[in-house]
């Protein structure tokens, strides 16, 4: 059964004149941008070639006059042999002088349409930084990044090559015209009329295909994520273990069988409408054929003239369909490249905006602070309030979704609170620049980074590098190990790249934590910091943790007790809101959830203590 798409795909969209105007104005300035010598270049070159069809014709029809007047045995009138050869170079000169204009324009495109992606890739890059975090989770988002990449390459330079074929074809069709107009009044009009039909069909068909693939986008992706379930490393093992292989590549060809579906009616569609338009055309020429063929049977045109028209026919045909699809082409580009300009247009977050803040944070204050996620409705935290000291240790504790990780995300200036305020030594946050607070604070997230990168760069990231690393490493309890790799904190790592070392979770995590304690920061957030560690490993970090959070405020999110026992203050949330809060032992006293909860998961291992057949914990 087909499966529905998650979501559906955005309407196809025709924006209005004055912004497809303001598109064109802003292609034509982003690719003079990436290189301004390469299109004034390609520019001047293309109109100097916009001569040479005219030029080459005219040569040709003075060489067969020529021709003609020497084989039927008049060479002096021709001007003698001389002549006849003169015309013959000025024909190739032509020629060649048309493949060095070609040669010089290629060489421009090409390296116009390098330097183009890689300004447009680098804005797409620098705008994908100032996004918010939130767009992030966004669906949307993700398409219109998808959307933007793929235009990436085409079609800002497709615009700028159509707008000056469409100069070019101008003054090929004018100075062709004005030869061809000397074979009579209707010539011109019936090969003009005859380029008409297969116009209209390519552009009709041009915006089908456009709407067809936009309303596909979000099928695509889920597609390619299909396909990326199925190729990535990190799945593959459950993946195969639970045969979920032949339920994927079935899902993955739903997708393509639904897209083919529309598919082949819009190129069966298109070729019949391609072959009536053909005859059509072809009979007009015909028409036009006779019209000369009646003038030269008076003798009104030489041999030249014939040829002339002969081969002008396609060039005028070819030029005039340039004309026309050129506008169009335009268009549709642009309707495309909006997707680029939609992409760039998101709004950004100022990280910078604000005062600096630029001293240790020694007590954060959440007042009755209450938060819902752009976009929606629903109250994630509500009437939050809580205050934590330097050299304390505040735990989180809460069910799944109880809004642990948002406090974390509030706190870290990712998002702002929707109500209420948080102080920082008693001075409202959102008066302070979000990057300035960020410095103040390092964190290691559930779902922390594992950059295919040497171990030194994941530690430091981007930081400027000092002895610190290997203390870095030493806290952790990640030095050992990254000692005993074969280039010690300069080995590759990861699976990605060829070289790389992969390492368990828990050395992931060690390292993860190494990066955490590298930022000289005065406020450390742990978010389930020993998930992946083994109980040995977690007494060790979370020992080592309280020892060294001495002089910071520390923040710690988990679901193991052993870890939240240790904190000074213990916030129990519930659906958003705290339900209760104190010490380990006031809690316990209290008898409430936590005491409640606590006491459960210590049966739990006093349980599996007591019992030697049972799993044990190590
Ligand atoms: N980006 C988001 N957009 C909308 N809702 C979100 C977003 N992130 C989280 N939520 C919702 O906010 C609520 C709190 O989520 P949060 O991640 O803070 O929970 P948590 O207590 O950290 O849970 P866990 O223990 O599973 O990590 C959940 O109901 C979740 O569905």
């Amino acid at each position: 059964m087909m499966q529905a798409p998650l979501r559906p795909g955005p309407p196809p969209t025709s924006p209005g004149w004055r912004i497809q105007l303001r598109d064109l104005r802003a292609t034509v300035a982003l690719v003079w941008a990436s290189s301004p010598g390469h299109t004034a270049a390609l520019l001047l070159l293309s109109l100097l070639a916009a001569f040479l069809p005219a030029a080459t014709l005219w040569a040709t029809k003075l060489l067969i006059d020529g021709v003609g007047e020497a084989t039927t045995g008049r060479l002096a009138q021709a001007g003698g042999y001389g002549h006849l050869v003169l015309l013959l170079a000025l024909q190739v000169g032509i020629g060649a002088l048309g493949s060095v204009l070609g040669s010089l324009q290629n060489t421009s495109r090409e390296l116009l349409g390098d330097s183009l992606q890689n300004l447009i890739t680098l804005k797409i890059l620098r705008k994908a930084v100032g996004l918010e975090v939130e767009r992030f989770e966004d669906a949307e988002t993700y398409d219109s990044l998808q959307n933007a990449y793929r235009e990436v390459g085409v079609r800002p330079l497709g615009v700028l090559t159509q707008l000056i074929s469409l100069a070019q074809a101008l003054i090929t069709l004018v100075s062709i015209g004005a030869l061809m107009a000397r074979l009579g009044p209707l010539v011109l009009p019936l090969v003009l009329l005859a380029s008409i039909p297969g116009v209209i069909i390519q552009n009709r068909f041009g915006a089908e295909n456009y709407r067809m693939l936009r309303r596909r986008t979000q099928d695509a992706r889920i597609q390619n994520y299909l396909g990326s379930v199925l190729t990535s490393d990190s799945l593959v093992k459950e993946v195969r273990l639970f045969h979920f292989e032949p339920y994927l590549l079935e899902r993955w060809q739903q997708y393509y069988r639904q897209f083919r579906s529309q598919l082949v009616p819009l190129v069966q569609k298109r070729n019949a409408w391609s072959s009536a338009a053909s005859l059509f055309s072809a009979l007009l020429v015909g028409v036009a054929t006779l019209s000369v063929l009646a003038r030269a049977a008076r003798g009104q045109i030489t041999v030249g003239d014939f040829s002339l028209f002969a081969l002008g026919i396609s060039q005028v045909q070819g030029q005039f369909g340039t004309l026309l699809t050129g506008v169009s082409g335009v268009y549709q580009n642009l309707l495309y490249i909006r997707n680029l300009f939609e992409f760039l247009e998101l709004p950004t977050r100022d990280l910078d905006a604000g005062e600096v803040w630029d001293a240790p944070i020694e007590t954060i204050e959440f007042q009755d602070v209450s938060f819902h996620y752009p976009l929606t409705e629903r109250q994630v935290l509500n009437g939050v309030t809580f205050t934590v000291h330097r050299g304390e240790a505040l735990a989180l504790v809460g069910e799944n979704g109880a809004g642990k990780t948002t406090i974390v995300k509030l706190l870290t200036r990712l998002f702002e609170p929707t109500g209420g305020r948080i102080l920082l030594n008693g001075q409202d946050a959102s008066r302070f620049s979000a990057r300035s607070v960020q410095r103040e604070m390092s964190i290691i997230f559930q779902d922390f980074g594992q950059y295919q990168m040497t171990a030194r760069e994941n530690v430091v990231l981007g930081a400027s590098e000092d002895a610190a690393v290997e203390q870095a490493g030493a806290r952790a309890g990640a030095d050992e190990f990254l000692r005993s790799l074969p280039d010690g904190y300069d080995t590759m790592l990861g699976r990605m790249f060829s070289g790389g070392r992969q390492l368990s979770g828990g050395q992931w995590q060690r390292l993860a934590l190494a990066r955490l304690y590298h930022r000289d920061a005065s406020v450390l957030v742990f978010d389930e910091p020993t998930a992946a560690l083994d109980a040995n490993a977690e007494f060790e970090t979370v020992s080592r943790l309280r020892e060294q959070a001495q002089s910071r405020i520390t923040v710690i999110i988990s679901h193991r007790f052993s870890t939240v026992r240790l904190a000074d203050h213990i916030v129990v949330l519930q659906g958003g809101v705290i339900s209760e809060s104190g010490s380990h032992q006031e809690l316990l006293a209290r008898g409430g959830t936590y005491a409640q909860l606590y006491t459960l998961q210590a049966s739990g291992y006093r349980e599996e203590a007591r019992e030697p057949a049972g799993p044990s914990v190590s």
